[in-house]
């Protein structure tokens, strides 16, 4: 398989020479380096924001309609690209390749759908209070050039959320994927470029991530933040875009809780668990973590949860036979480690895995872990790996509770037969995205955002392009 030359995108020119040095792009499925990534100095760095200023110009004085047309354009060649993409972001991710394929194909339909958007982000006219107003409009409007920072686990789908919602809406771009998985997001925007968007309109940086956060965030050029990683890092990006009163959209950690009730279908819970819980090795923002089973039923659960994790196929996402691929990068296998001995040390049964599988690559077995104390580490972050947490519950009302007893608030979901449980704990979960009987609460139709410390905003459907708009009151009077 090819990875391409890495390149970063900087005021209208692809650049492979660049001032801040260079760093290595690993294959987390062998450890071996694919590629080097040119890393942007501070001058670059300001060049792109500057470019983002005049390319804002020209992109929003273009019409809804031809913006979605040239989105629509971008969404095709990334469509009828999605075996090449698929195959660098494996590479470079490491999930398995049908993983890939179908994630390039959403970030295709994600594109398409808020290009359709754009064409009714329509104002409304108020009945004016005064005599003498021919007009009383509210209105939105792009907010401004974007600093928009994208994390590893989902290379295509998170940049494609970020630049299809800011091109659509007027906004220019200036995005940082992760440095771990830069060739995903270099492939989408040659994408939108060579559909016609303003080379000036989008630039791709990388360099160190804390730099380029800084300096984007505080550089004038730059109106609005868009963020998708950790709370940690997405509260200190936060503090400095308010401190300039930009706007911030932030998609930040959970910790998504399964009630499976006494009546649901256990076979069926259980199947859409595993396969929920080990997609991406389980490196998914809204990925279930806390399992709260009925006490009387937690041994037959805990068998068969072990045994169906036992028997996933671990491997190169480029083998089709894998079912779970190796952790993104290095840090992520020392933190799982940490994660296990912090809850065995607590009195948490270890069910099984718990360690680092015996291979090259970042492989860390797929791990379940029962009757964790609340104060262990892995009840209280999120683990972001392949760790289930199997919990005993009593009483509804009781697993409810601990449902909604962290700061977070991103995914939640439950199992249940009955139509007023169902009722009742859509009701009750305090999560920004709730799923009954089903784990797909991330479709381009659906806003996706969290509750709590979990983020601020959404991306996707209707409302992910609002917060890439601003709100005008327009009132035109008679001329006198
Ligand atoms: N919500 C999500 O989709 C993601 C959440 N995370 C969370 O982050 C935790 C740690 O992830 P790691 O990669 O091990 O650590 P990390 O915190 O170094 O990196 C996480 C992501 O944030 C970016 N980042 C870090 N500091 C930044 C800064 N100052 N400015 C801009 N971007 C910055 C990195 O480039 C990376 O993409 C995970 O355990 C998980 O909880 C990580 C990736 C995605
Ligand atoms: O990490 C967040 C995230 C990204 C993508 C998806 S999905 O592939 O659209 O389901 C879910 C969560």
């Amino acid at each position: 398989m090819d990875y391409p030359e890495l390149a970063l995108h900087i005021a209208g020119r692809w650049r492979t020479q660049t001032q801040g040095g260079r760093r290595a792009v690993i294959d987390p499925a062998t450890e071996e380096t694919i590629a080097h990534l040119p890393l942007a100095g501070r001058e670059e760095l300001a060049e792109a924001a500057e470019a983002a200023r005049r390319g804002f110009i020209q992109w929003r004085a273009k019409s809804a309609l031809e913006r979605c047309n040239i989105l629509r354009a971008a969404a095709q060649k990334i469509r009828e690209q999605a075996k090449t993409i698929a195959q660098v972001l494996t590479l470079e991710q490491g999930k398995p390749l049908a993983e890939s394929v179908r994630e390039v194909t959403l970030s295709a339909d994600i594109v398409d759908f808020q290009a359709e958007e754009a064409k009714r982000l329509y104002g409304r006219l108020v009945p004016p209070r005064v005599e003498g107003i021919l007009s009383q409009a509210v209105v939105r409007r792009p907010v401004g050039p974007v600093a928009a920072f994208t994390p590893w686990n989902f290379p295509a789908n998170l940049p494609a959320r970020k630049l299809a919602s800011a091109l659509a809406a007027g906004c220019s771009v200036v995005i940082k994927p992760a440095e771990e998985t830069p060739g995903t997001c270099m492939l989408l925007v040659r994408a939108f470029l060579d559909a016609g968007v303003p080379p000036e309109a989008l630039n791709m940086v990388c360099g160190d991530p804390a730099e380029v956060s800084s300096f984007l965030i505080d550089h004038p050029a730059i109106a609005k933040v868009s963020f998708t990683g950790s709370v940690a890092v997405g509260k200190l990006l936060g503090e400095q875009a308010a401190r300039h009163v930009k706007r911030f959209t932030g998609e930040l950690g959970g910790h998504a809780p399964v009630i499976v009730c006494e009546d649901a279908d256990f076979s069926f819970a259980l199947k859409s668990s595993i396969a929920a819980k080990f997609r991406n090795a389980g490196q998914v923002c809204a990925s279930p973590i806390r399992f709260y089973i009925p006490r009387s039923r937690f041994g037959e659960w805990s068998e068969a949860f072990v045994q169906a994790a036992r028997a996933l196929r671990m491997g190169p996402g480029t083998d089709a036979a894998t079912q779970m691929g190796p952790l993104a990068h290095a840090r992520r296998i020392e933190d799982m480690q940490r994660f296990v001995d912090d809850a065995v040390e607590r009195g948490a049964q270890l069910l099984c895995g718990g360690q680092r599988a015996q291979r090259p690559g970042y492989f860390f077995e797929p791990t379940v872990i029962a009757n964790a104390p609340p104060d262990s580490r892995v009840m209280r972050q999120e683990p972001f790996g392949p760790i289930a947490v199997l919990q005993p519950y009593d009483t509804l009302d009781e697993a409810i509770d601990s449902a909604n007893a962290l700061p977070y608030g991103l995914g939640a979901y439950a199992f249940t037969r009955d139509l007023h449980t169902a009722h009742r704990l859509g009701e009750a979960l305090e999560a920004g995205m709730v799923g009954i009987n089903h784990f797909g609460v991330s479709q381009p139709e659906m806003p996706f955002g969290g509750w709590k410390e979990s983020g601020i905003g959404q991306e996707m459907g209707a409302e992910g392009l609002l917060h890439y708009t601003e709100v005008k009151t327009l009132t035109v009077g008679v001329p006198a």
